[in-house]
């Protein structure tokens, strides 16, 4: 898939010892994004998201997104997904293939049918795409059963718990078998302990399959986690601030690295980072709120 027109060279500040993405082997690029600019025009205002970011993303990379609120980053994954046009730029996902979808999307929240069973959320994608029936069947009872999910194939979401619900978004989401995983803050409105369970699952779920993953995050402890690599956004307008490589082998143990004295450090690096944009962010926002209204806020 290729969004937008004009491109310019990638220029990006970066953190951490092994080589980054713009250094990898061309093939090995998956999502490409050059001069990415989006700029929203509403009632005469005009707000620009995203300034000219520049981004290589290789295939099979756990790659994800964290900054400030109001950054850019829900932007950025809308763009990538083809739910929103850039104003300039250009957003390249490498073999698309025919027979799969471009990308899966997984929402922070609810983000499947209420009116459908797991069954039917699960197998949403597949259906829709005529996907012989033996197939779905098989696909969608084998992640079923890796989200622990097969007894309640008949059941409704309003019957499930909000841990599971997101595990049926997961579920679609790996069966769909897209070509890019896209993640919109998934766990963040699931307390301490669900995170941590769904956070080894996934990770052992993305294990088998490998897929390119776009994740968004407000947690830098979320990001060291999951993640291979993290970009650090600015305030807005949302650039490319830092790049962070993760070490930590795969497959890996969520709970095991966060004992490691490596672990800190590059929680450390990253806030380092994202001090100074939250910040920024925070006084920008501060300065929009009309004087009057300011007045009795403490
Ligand atoms: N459809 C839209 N129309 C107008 N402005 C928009 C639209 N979508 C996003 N924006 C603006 O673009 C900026 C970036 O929004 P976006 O949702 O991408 O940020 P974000 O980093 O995902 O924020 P958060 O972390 O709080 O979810 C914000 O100022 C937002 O108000």
């Amino acid at each position: 898939m290729a969004v937008g027109t004009s491109s310019s060279a990638a220029v990006a500040t970066h953190v951490g010892a092994t080589p980054t993405a713009g250094d990898a082997a061309e093939t090995d690029i998956k999502v490409s994004i050059r001069g990415l600019v989006k700029q929203f025009d509403t009632k005469g205002r005009a707000v620009t998201a995203l300034s000219k970011l520049d981004l290589d993303i290789p295939r099979g990379q756990f790659f994800v997104i964290v900054g400030p609120s109001g950054c850019g980053k829900t932007t950025l994954l809308r763009i990538v997904a083809g739910l929103e046009e850039p104003t300039a730029g250009e957003v390249v996902v490498r073999e698309h293939s025919k027979e799969r979808p471009a990308n899966s999307m997984v929402f922070q929240g609810d983000s499947i049918f209420p009116w459908m069973t797991v069954w039917e959320n699960a197998s949403y994608g597949l259906r829709l795409r005529g996907v012989p029936a033996k197939e779905i069947k098989e696909t969608v009872g084998e992640y079923l059963q890796k989200t622990g999910l097969s007894d309640f194939r008949d059941s409704y979401p309003h019957q499930l718990s909000g841990g599971m619900r997101q595990r049926v978004s997961i579920a679609r989401a790996f069966a769909n078998d897209p070509d890019v995983l896209l993640m919109d803050e998934p766990f963040s409105a699931l307390d301490e302990q669900n995170k941590t369970l769904l956070q080894s699952e996934l990770l052992r779920i993305w294990d088998e399959t490998r897929k390119t993953v776009l994740f968004i995050t407000h947690s830098v402890d979320e990001a060291v986690t999951l993640g291979d690599r993290i970009m650090v956004m600015t305030a807005r307008p949302g650039a490319a601030k830092a790049f962070v490589d993760v070490p930590f082998e795969r497959p890996r143990d969520v709970l095991e690295i966060r004992h490691r004295p490596e672990y800190g450090e590059i929680v450390y690096d990253i806030w380092q980072n994202l001090r100074d944009e939250v910040a920024r962010s925070h006084s920008e926002s501060q300065a929009n709120v009309p004087t009057g209204k300011r007045r009795f806020r403490r």
